[in-house]
């Protein structure tokens, strides 16, 4: 492992566009994880009310054995999240050199780009991103807050007020779902805590079948807030070592426990490992809101570890 990010990737969009030769290094083999397999069963995730969470062991039963849940009911209005999601849209519609602007410096986190290239063989991810540090506000980087479309900075920072309230409860109900006092995870982060949105996007791909969309990883969080495209799959998730796809439930948010968590709970909670697959036709959207302890002094190699583990 380098110690620094190598080389900044190009936006997988402008390898589409440029028409040029499907490249080997987007070319995905695991000797772990098998083969690419878009026809793999459907999880049987659980789907939790978010306002009935007074029944602790289903919350507990979910996050133990799957490491996630769909949650509905979970206080962020449909349309609210609709246009969070068409604001996004229309930034990566936006022509290539106006996303530039907005480009993520090689060893940083935040803005525009794709795969941070840590290794010298490293498999891409067919997937280009849009990452923004929400809160604390001191962590925003308001220079990679996407001026246009003109309502997207206003959309985010109301998408960071109304994500706290569904944080504050369901850390609460995770912790009573232990028989832990309700406010411990609360607590823990205090003013420590990081949230982070990544805006993904996935071009279709000529090779679905040899390319991945994101590699299997584990969330380096504490939780994540996944929002799937509304129409199309491309989510799985690994349970006692077999790959399930995740149903799309419109608007729901698929919880993720992180390794954070994972580890704040003694490996109570599993922090699921989860891929995303290519689609050859059409384009697909989703949001990740990453909450992270916040921790001082940590080298870049370690705290990229706070996004992701990767696990191949
Ligand atoms: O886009 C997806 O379905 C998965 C995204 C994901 O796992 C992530 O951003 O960490
Ligand atoms: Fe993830």
């Amino acid at each position: 492992m380098a110690g620094v990010e190598l080389e900044n990737g190009k936006p997988v969009q402008e390898l589409v566009e440029n028409g040029i030769e499907f490249p080997n290094n987007y070319i995905w083999e695991s000797p772990n994880f098998g083969t690419i397999d878009a026809s793999v069963p459907l999880g049987d995730i659980p789907v939790i009310d978010i306002t009935q969470l007074n029944d602790s062991d289903q919350l507990q039963s979910a996050l133990s054995s799957w490491g996630c849940f769909q949650a509905i009911n979970h206080g962020i209005e449909n349309s609210f999240l609709e246009e969070v999601c068409e604001v996004a849209k229309q930034f990566f519609q936006l022509p290539m050199m106006e996303k530039e602007k907005y480009a993520r410096q090689k060893g940083d986190f935040d803005g525009y780009g794709n795969d941070m290239i840590l290794f010298h063989d490293q498999t891409l991810d067919w997937n280009d991103r849009l990452y923004l540090s929400l809160i604390p506000q001191d962590e925003k980087k308001r220079q990679f807050w996407p001026q246009n479309p003109q309502s997207f900075r206003t959309i985010l920072n109301e998408l960071a007020t109304r994500i706290q309230q569904t944080e504050k409860m369901l850390l609460k109900s995770m912790a009573r779902s232990l028989c832990l006092e309700e406010d411990c995870f609360l607590k823990k982060f205090g003013e420590r805590r990081i949230i982070g949105a990544r805006f993904n996007y996935y071009p279709p791909c000529p090779r679905p079948d040899l390319a991945l969309g994101i590699k299997p990883h584990a969330d380096g969080s504490t939780i994540t807030f996944l929002l799937q495209d509304n129409e199309v799959e491309g989510l799985q998730v690994m349970k006692d070592d077999k790959w399930f796809r995740v149903p799309i439930i419109p608007y729901a948010f698929l919880v993720l426990v992180g390794d954070q968590m994972e580890i704040m709970t003694n490996g109570i909670f599993k922090s699921p490992v989860h891929t995303a697959l290519a689609n050859s036709t059409k384009e697909r959207h989703t949001m990740a809101i990453f909450y992270s302890l916040l921790v001082v002094n940590l080298s870049m190699t370690s705290s990229i570890f706070l996004l992701f583990r990767f696990v191949v």
